[in-house]
């Protein structure tokens, strides 16, 4: 997979190289490219901004730069009548569709992704309508917060499409017991000593039936889900209202 991230601090991805990424771009299992916006302004300001059309505070984003970044990166030809434009542009933005687990493992997949980190107020909108014409565009959002920008959300991302990608976390075994991964917030983890400030690790835990560990650590994954997390148990597990008794 090939990611681009186009940013006015470029600097910010630095850590991208000290990570699990950092190993995975070394055994290229992923490449990266940062780069900073205003390499496409031609003004000695290197300007990437003005006032909005409409008025109110802020600044946008102005589209010319962006214009020729996505060019630059994506080629500048509309993706021809019936072919799949191969890359996907994400504008991360608090506007966006949420971003999940499941999105995560689906853009896992794609082979180029690139990432248009704007600030201020946002960017030119016919910006990600110009870039529909050569590539698949989706606007994503990380929650329901304000950043100042899309870098932070572009890099929790990365971090977790990244870790998906085959071959990049040496024992993809652990990928399936984590929260999210399986629908469940993840149970408890001890590690020893056996007792550490008068609290002992569960006994079914030291006692090598692995039926019985893998029963326990379940009900701990409803259990925690049931009480941080009760939007995202199945249906299934909710107790019918009023019966107190689960369904099926
Ligand atoms: N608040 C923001 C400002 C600029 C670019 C992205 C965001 C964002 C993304 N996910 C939540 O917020």
């Amino acid at each position: 997979m090939r990611i681009d991230i186009v940013t006015i601090f470029p600097e910010f991805f630095g850590v991208l190289d000290v990570s699990l990424l950092g190993k995975a771009r070394r055994e290229r299992l992923l490449e990266l490219g940062v780069h900073d916006l205003r390499e496409w302004t031609h003004d000695r300001h290197r300007t990437v901004d003005d006032t909005p059309y409409g008025g109110g505070a802020g600044m946008v984003m102005k589209p010319e730069p962006w214009g020729e970044a996505l060019d630059a990166l994506l080629g500048q030809a509309p993706a021809a009548e019936g072919e799949r434009a191969d890359a996907l542009v994400v504008f991360p933005t608090p506007a966006g569709v949420p971003f999940t687990q499941a999105l995560a493992r689906e853009l896992a997949s794609e082979s180029h992704i690139v990432f248009a980190c704007g600030r201020y107020e946002g960017i030119d909108a016919r910006v990600a309508d110009d870039a529909a014409t050569r590539a698949r565009v989706l606007e994503v959002s990380l929650g329901d917060y304000v950043l100042n920008g899309g870098e932070v959300a572009a890099m929790a991302m990365i971090e977790a499409i990244g870790r998906l990608v085959p071959g990049v976390v040496g024992n993809p075994e652990s990928l399936v017991e984590e929260s999210h991964e399986a629908g469940l917030l993840e149970h408890p983890s001890y590690t020893k000593p056996q007792v550490w400030r008068g609290r002992e690790v569960p006994e079914v835990l030291r006692s090598g039936n692995h039926a019985a560990i893998a029963a326990w650590r379940h009900e701990q994954s409803l259990e925690r889900t049931r009480r941080v997390r009760p939007d995202l148990l199945p249906a299934a597990a909710e107790p019918e209202p009023g019966t107190g008794r689960q369904h099926g």
